[in-house]
């Protein structure tokens, strides 16, 4: 049995107060059993060390990126020894926006959860297709083709959780059904099969992100290889708990 995930990506939002404000809301009120979910927020890097205070540890918190690199000349950048050094157990990589506003290739994607590992972070590694990519039938080929750029890097999935969040589906409003979820999760649990291990595909977490609500939560966790989700606009909203209870009430 895999341990559910709910992720929370406030991308580039947020205020001190907000990071305050809303943690402790989502601490008070979210409802879950933490055996059977894990809940994990990602703030803005100037807003992670607020979240984390106001989350007290029952609530883990993630940065969005790291830098592929250790401590150096790297204006900007947020390295894995200053989470490592905050606390700060989790990242996102590779999402969406990194990839296509940012330009960062599947090769760097796989340096930064290597870098990550390596550094006991966890990490939330995003992929998914375009929709010309899926309307042009390659949503297979690109997602295994994000995917193996990180297996030339990685043997030890353990603490990857993989987020499939199809760009045509963030911040649009138009989700995947819960059949083209379980369909593209399905693939990535075949993948993981055959390219990493049986118990790779039986373990890793496999997360869906875009446009997910509290209004479609219950009927995309209900998917057999849907195991949480990774959430963007609803995370910094009042529905974020109703999404946290869709996967707590999960029959799975
Ligand atoms: O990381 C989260 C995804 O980009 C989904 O964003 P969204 O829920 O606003 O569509």
């Amino acid at each position: 049995m895999r341990k559910l995930l709910v992720g929370g990506n406030w991308k580039q939002n947020g205020t001190v107060k907000f990071a305050h404000d809303f943690s402790q809301n989502v601490l008070n009120k979210a409802k879950f059993d933490a055996n059977k979910v894990e809940v994990v927020v990602s703030p803005s890097t100037l807003h992670l060390l607020t979240a984390k205070q106001a989350l007290q540890n029952h609530i883990q918190v993630s940065a969005q990126n790291i830098s592929q690199y250790k401590n150096g000349a790297y204006t900007g950048e947020l390295s894995a020894e200053m989470l490592n050094d905050a606390g700060i157990h989790w990242t996102i990589l590779g999402h969406s926006e990194r990839r296509h506003v940012f330009g960062e290739s599947d090769k760097v994607v796989g340096e930064k959860v290597k870098h990550a590992l390596a550094h006991n972070l966890k990490v939330i590694a995003c992929i998914g297709e375009k929709l010309d990519e899926r309307e042009s039938g390659k949503t297979q080929v690109v997602n295994e083709r994000q995917l193996n750029a990180i297996r030339e890097l990685v043997n030890d999935w353990s603490n990857v959780v993989i987020a499939y969040e199809p760009v045509w589906a963030i911040g649009t409003g138009k989700t995947a059904s819960p059949e083209q979820a379980q369909e593209v999760h399905d693939q990535l649990r075949q993948w993981l099969k055959s390219n990493v291990s049986a118990d790779a595909a039986n373990a890793t977490r496999i997360l869906y992100g875009g446009s997910v609500t509290e209004k479609n939560a219950d009927e995309l966790i209900a998917k057999r290889d849907v195991d949480g989700f990774l959430v963007g606009g609803a995370a910094l909203k009042e529905g974020f708990l109703d999404i946290i209870r869709a996967a707590n009430d999960a029959k799975k």
